[in-house]
């Protein structure tokens, strides 16, 4: 069917299948409706007076609404294919032993990585990321909301699934933070571009430890804040949902604050990470062990106590870090 078949609809069908053209019509005031008229005659009857209440010729209001019912179908296409799920069926290690399990990672869940050099977490993440099909050296399977992707949410680069942040960060264009975003944002087609900039802007600048400039251009930003900006815009801008982190610790950003900004945006967070701060923040750590999964840990109370010790600990740091910077002594009280 083409959207033009829908001028053809009778109103009560039309009303029926797609409820939400009411807004359509209320825009319009609500003229008096038959409902056994076709759309089309509906909209050919609209009165010279309404067309111009409304600002549009009669073509115009046909193309408006056949839009209209286009977009609110896209969105309700999109609402329909969230993920709410990621699970990882299990393959095999790097002896070819079978790795015996499935895990499901659900939104809003950060989950940590953890294993020596080289035991495969790497590997995991990229299979993510690749939405693997036992076509890895690892075996694996990825499915999304319980099903195996199809092919165009492998291939697709519109609707990505998956954003890594890797630890090596290197900018090309000669751009400042501010261009560079708007650049982003126009992309994404957002409709407040000024305002989703800003908005990524001041998170960025909260999380990197060294505060920088909208006017910085982004081939002079430190790691650490090159990173924070990169997190602020895949928190703020990305369709994404789903986030893969290889190692954060050393990057200079307030770490749990950018967790906590991408798990309340009902993110699946991945992060290899060694940091016990960064690793019982999540709900669940992966122990991956001679390339295979060999654990699946629960953070549990007694870690949730040591958290907010740590937590104490890492302020206390942060606070001589600080002190450090500023060139200034420490002392044993502050
Ligand atoms: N299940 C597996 N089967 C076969 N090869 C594997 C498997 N898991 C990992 N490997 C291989 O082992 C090597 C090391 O893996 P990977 O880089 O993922 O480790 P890592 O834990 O991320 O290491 P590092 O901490 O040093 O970054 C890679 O070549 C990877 O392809």
């Amino acid at each position: 069917m083409t959207d033009r078949d829908l001028l053809q609809w009778p109103c009560a069908r039309l009303l029926d299948q797609h409820p939400y053209a009411r807004d359509f019509f209320s825009a319009c005031g609500n003229p008096a409706m038959d409902r056994q008229q076709t759309l089309g005659d509906f909209l050919a009857g609209l009165t010279p007076d309404r067309l111009d209440a409304l600002g549009m010729d009669r073509t115009t209001v046909v193309e408006q609404f056949l839009a209209f019912i286009h977009q609110m179908q896209r969105l309700q296409a999109d609402r329909d294919t969230a993920i709410r799920s990621v699970t990882v069926v299990g393959g095999h290690d790097k002896d070819g032993r079978p790795e015996d399990l499935q895990v499901t990672l659900s939104a809003g869940e950060m989950i940590a990585v953890v294993g020596p050099t080289g035991a495969g977490k790497s590997l995991l993440l990229a299979d993510i990321e690749s939405l693997a099909q036992g076509d890895t050296p690892s075996g694996r399977r990825i499915l999304i909301n319980d099903r195996p992707p199809d092919e165009a949410q492998r291939l697709s680069g519109e609707h990505r699934l998956v954003a890594q942040l890797s630890q090596n960060m290197n900018f090309v264009m000669d751009l400042s933070a501010h261009e560079f975003l708007s650049l982003h944002a126009e992309s994404r087609l957002v409709d407040n571009v000024a305002g989703v900039v800003d908005q990524i802007l001041q998170t960025a600048v909260a999380l990197a430890g060294e505060p920088f400039d909208a006017k910085t251009p982004v081939t002079a930003l430190s790691g650490g804040q090159s990173r924070a900006l990169m997190i602020a815009d895949v928190a703020c801008l990305s369709a994404s949902p789903i986030v893969l982190i290889d190692e954060i610790e050393n990057a200079g950003v307030d770490r749990r604050q950018a967790l906590g900004l991408l798990v309340k945006k009902e993110k699946i967070v991945l992060m290899a990470t060694h940091d016990p701060l960064l690793a019982l923040s999540g709900s669940r750590r992966l122990v991956i062990r001679n390339g295979g999964i060999d654990a699946v840990l629960d953070t549990s109370d007694e870690e949730r106590i040591l958290l907010q010790q740590l937590d104490t600990m890492d302020a206390r740091l942060t606070t001589l870090r600080n002190r450090i910077r500023q060139g200034k002594r420490l002392s044993l009280t502050h």
